[in-house]
């Protein structure tokens, strides 16, 4: 049994405890730091490009944990698990007995997939978190003639996306694909895409106002320790498995759940996937894309208190409900009251941003200085691929939280782009933004400096009429 004595102390090795590392090394090199991770590779980030002050794109990168160390002359890594957390004594205990002694720690255990419930009936169900179980999907496609994808997120539409060769079922309970990220409207600008993946004709653009109620729009908000989440170009490792036997076929089940799963090797397909609709379903596997979990999976003296979603609550300044104790990443439940335009996704973007948030509250905490929250919590952005295209969704993009008091305008050339602004009083709330459409930043703007728009009618979106010079 070993003991260590460090000021800062960090856990895990995804985006969020890689960020808070490498912050803290530019913040104090000069003091102790422990990096826990169970895994030798960790996520870093690179290439990282600005599109506009808050909205920031970058590639997620898979390295070794050592090469760490040649920023930060003072971090110990410990390949290791985090076991039981004494708050009190402010100590932590390994799996492997290591003990280590703090002044701040950060909790960045990252999430684990949250599976369909008959999920334990069967390996035939497969989550998507790690490279591990990427490896696994592979195998399954490379033989496989048919599968079902369930949930309506990310995933699922990545997935729907890269492969090919096998017959695909997408059971969603959603009447639109894609429901996390994108509204009807885009949803059918999607499918379009499938329709005439290689057709770039027909390209008139449409331009509409409507005034939608919550209901129409309301997005969704989200709800074994292995290595860290994968990064942005995951589903590109799909995207050459070709099935021997499958046919490129895909089949949506809207507002449909999965009822039950059932293996039975004797059949020619082994799972039988029952759904709520009724319809049978048999397949090779089932893909549960139905979202993340908070990963807690040690044990505490004395629990800080939880979000709705079982993670982390923390404040501003990503602290929890125990004093040292910091949280980043998918762990973290943000229990801060939010900007107007800002909420919580499980995003390597936002893991990025907490955790580098709650870097500079623990550098505060220990030299007694003041912090103050990151502007980036002023504004959700998010910068994205879906099937193809360059999807950037800003601030309350599908009017959530709006009430039915709003107004969306719309611009859609079929193939190109789809620009959809969500507008309350006059004023921009959030925009979705597919294609290059080049509008990032004056969204941005607009959204931040709650510019009177009404002025300028339904030209706002007019494509020969270029609004921004008027901001200049
Ligand atoms: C397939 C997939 C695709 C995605 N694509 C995108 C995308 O395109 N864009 C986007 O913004 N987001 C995407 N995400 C979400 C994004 O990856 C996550 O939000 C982000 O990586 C979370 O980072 P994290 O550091 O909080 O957690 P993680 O990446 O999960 O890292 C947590 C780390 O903690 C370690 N750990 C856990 N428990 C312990 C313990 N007790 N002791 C020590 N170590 C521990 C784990 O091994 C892991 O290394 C995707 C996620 C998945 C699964
Ligand atoms: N391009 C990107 O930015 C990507 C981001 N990610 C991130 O990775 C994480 C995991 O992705 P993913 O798993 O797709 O999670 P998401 O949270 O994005 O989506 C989960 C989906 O599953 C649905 N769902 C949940 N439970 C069930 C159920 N029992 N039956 C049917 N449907 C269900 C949800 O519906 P409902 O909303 O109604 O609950 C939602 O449509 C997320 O944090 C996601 O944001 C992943 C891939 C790409």
């Amino acid at each position: 049994m070993s003991e260590i004595n460090t000021t800062y102390l960090i856990v895990g090795g995804g985006i969020a405890g890689v960020t808070c590392v490498e912050t803290l090394a530019i913040l104090h090199p000069e003091k102790t730091l422990v990096l826990v991770t169970a895994s030798t590779l960790v996520k870093n980030v690179s290439n990282v490009t600005f599109f506009a002050k808050t909205i920031v794109n970058f590639d997620v990168n898979e390295t070794e944990a050592t090469s760490l160390q040649k920023i930060h002359p003072n971090l110990k890594i410990i390949y290791d698990s985090l076991k039981h957390l004494d708050t009190e004594k402010q100590k932590a205990l390994t799996d492997k007995g290591v003990h280590i002694q703090y002044d701040v720690i950060c909790i960045c255990t990252g999430g684990i997939p949250r599976l369909i419930s008959d999920s334990k009936n069967s390996k035939r169900v497969l989550g998507i978190r790690d490279t591990e179980s990427v490896k696994d999907f592979q195998q399954k496609l490379k033989t496989g003639r048919r599968m079902v994808i369930v949930g309506n997120g990310g995933i699922a539409s990545e997935i729907v996306h890269a492969t090919s060769g096998i017959e695909k079922v997408w059971v969603i309970r959603d009447d639109y694909i894609s429901a996390t990220f994108i509204d009807p409207g885009a949803a059918e600008f999607f499918q379009e895409t499938f329709k005439n993946e290689n057709e770039r004709k027909n390209q008139n653009t449409i331009l509409r106002r409507h005034i939608y109620s919550e209901e129409d729009s309301l997005v969704s908000l989200n709800k074994n320790l292995k290595s860290a989440a994968l990064g942005p170009d995951w589903y590109r490792k799909l995207e050459n498995i070709k099935s021997d036997r499958g046919v490129q076929e895909l089949e949506i089940v809207y507002k449909a759940e999965v009822e039950s799963v059932l293996e039975d090797n004797k059949n020619e397909y082994p799972l039988r996937v029952q759904l709520t609709n009724s319809q049978l379903v048999e397949c090779d596997f089932l893909i549960s894309a139905t979202g993340v979990e908070p990963s807690v999976n040690f044990t505490w003296d004395k629990v800080p208190e939880k979000g709705q979603d079982g993670g982390l609550a923390v404040n501003e300044f990503q602290e929890t409900s125990i004093k040292n104790v910091f949280a980043a990443g998918d762990v973290a439940s943000a229990a801060w009251e939010h900007a107007p335009h800002w909420f919580q996704l499980r995003l390597w973007t936002q893991a990025r941003q907490m955790a580098g948030m709650a870097a500079k509250a623990m550098h505060g905490r220990i030299t007694n200085q003041e912090v103050l929250q990151d502007f980036c919590f002023e504004l959700f952005t998010h910068c994205t691929k879906l099937f193809g295209y360059r999807v950037i969704l800003l601030g309350k993009y599908n009017g959530q939280g709006l009430g039915t008091d709003y107004e969306i305008l719309l611009r859609t050339t079929p193939n190109v782009e789809y620009i959809k602004f969500v507008l309350k009083d006059g004023k921009l709330q959030g925009a979705i933004l597919i294609g290059e459409t080049d509008l990032e930043e004056m969204c941005e703007n607009l959204i931040l400096d709650q510019i009177d728009l009404s002025p300028f009618g339904d030209d706002i979106l007019n494509p020969d009429i270029h609004i921004d010079d008027y901001f200049d």
